[in-house]
């Protein structure tokens, strides 16, 4: 007979899968990063501010995963995703509902700090980051089924929301801030970008042209040494071009995970079950990269 632990344990775990509680940071960098930038500029730190944003950035992308989750039920791609929050409650419209809700208490939360600035302009690019989330998956769009998702993230985690932070605590503009925003992005589209290798065949299955299904395993693993590069290239570039404060090269502690995550894909890229995890050393690279860079900025 199954005691208590052993019925709920793998229970916990595919909730924990579904829920994916270190992507979450995924949100806050690049409110951390442009209020950083923003903070060494004009040596403005408004913590209400800051800490609604984090607020809102995390409910806003839940209501993004959620909604994934929800949309992807439709076209029979995640048919096999156990950790699916749909195929674990079966119950759509609960999930759908719950998805709409953060998305909401989200948006309230910038429309406080809207409010506060008496200035619709952080609002109307948040406004802009959920549309491009919801072109990534929703009907009739899907555009991450055409292999465009990274795109869509680069812009939406990199230049909009960096931008968006910086601007609610100066309500102004920087190029310090555009040039780090470069790096958060490509950060964060690392990890979409790493999600995709153990996904093939279902993808290919549901007709999903993922960057890898299109450029096939092995050529993807090469890619991704080139793109994690870029991210330390980029910063000692801006460093040099005195756009960045020398410091940011703290940002060059994370090479060991940046190492870990390309020497990790390049070896098992075409075995899914082994390649399944590099997303989450991605996450780790994005974090601590992202997390340093910032505090260079303040240091
Ligand atoms: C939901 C996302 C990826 C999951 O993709 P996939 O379907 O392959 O995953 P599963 O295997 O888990 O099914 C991320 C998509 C990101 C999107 C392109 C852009 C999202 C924009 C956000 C709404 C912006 C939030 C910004 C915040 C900082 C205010
Ligand atoms: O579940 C995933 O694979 C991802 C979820 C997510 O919220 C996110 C956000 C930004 C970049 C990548 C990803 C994912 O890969």
């Amino acid at each position: 007979m199954m005691t208590t632990k052993q019925i709920l344990y793998p229970n916990t775990k595919l909730w924990m899968a579904a829920i994916k509680p270190p992507m979450y940071s995924v949100a806050i960098m690049p409110i951390w990063v442009g209020t950083a930038v923003a903070y060494a500029e004009t040596k403005i730190f408004n913590g209400t501010v800051f800490s609604t944003f984090v607020a809102a950035a995390i409910l806003i992308l839940a209501w993004e995963n959620i909604s994934n989750d929800v949309f992807d039920s439709e076209t029979g791609i995640d048919k096999n995703k156990h950790h699916s929050l749909v195929n674990l409650t079966d119950n759509k419209p609960l999930i759908f509902w719950i998805g709409n809700l953060c998305l909401g208490l989200g948006l309230l939360g910038i429309l406080a700090i809207a409010f506060w600035q008496q200035d619709l302009t952080v609002i109307g690019i948040i406004l802009l980051c959920c549309g491009l989330g919801y072109t990534y998956q929703g009907p009739p769009f899907r555009l991450g089924y055409q292999g465009l998702g990274e795109i869509l993230c680069f812009f939406a985690f990199g230049p909009l929301a960096v931008e968006a932070a910086y601007y609610s605590q100066t309500q102004t503009w920087s190029m310090t801030s555009l040039s780090a925003s470069v790096i958060v992005g490509i950060a964060t589209t690392l990890v979409l970008f790493c999600s995709h290798f153990h996904q093939v065949k279902d993808d290919i299955a549901a007709g999903k042209r993922s960057p890898i299904v299109r450029l096939g395993t092995q050529k993807g693993a090469q890619l991704l040494i080139w793109f994690t590069s870029s991210i330390y290239a980029l910063t000692l570039l801006f460093v040099l071009l005195q756009i960045s404060p020398p410091w940011t090269l703290l940002s060059w502690v994370s090479l060991p995970f940046a190492v870990k995550l390309c020497r990790h894909v390049q070896e098992n890229h075409n075995q899914p079950d082994k390649v399944s995890n590099c997303k989450f050393i991605a996450v780790a690279v994005h974090f601590w990269a992202c997390l340093l860079f910032g505090l260079g900025f303040i240091l």
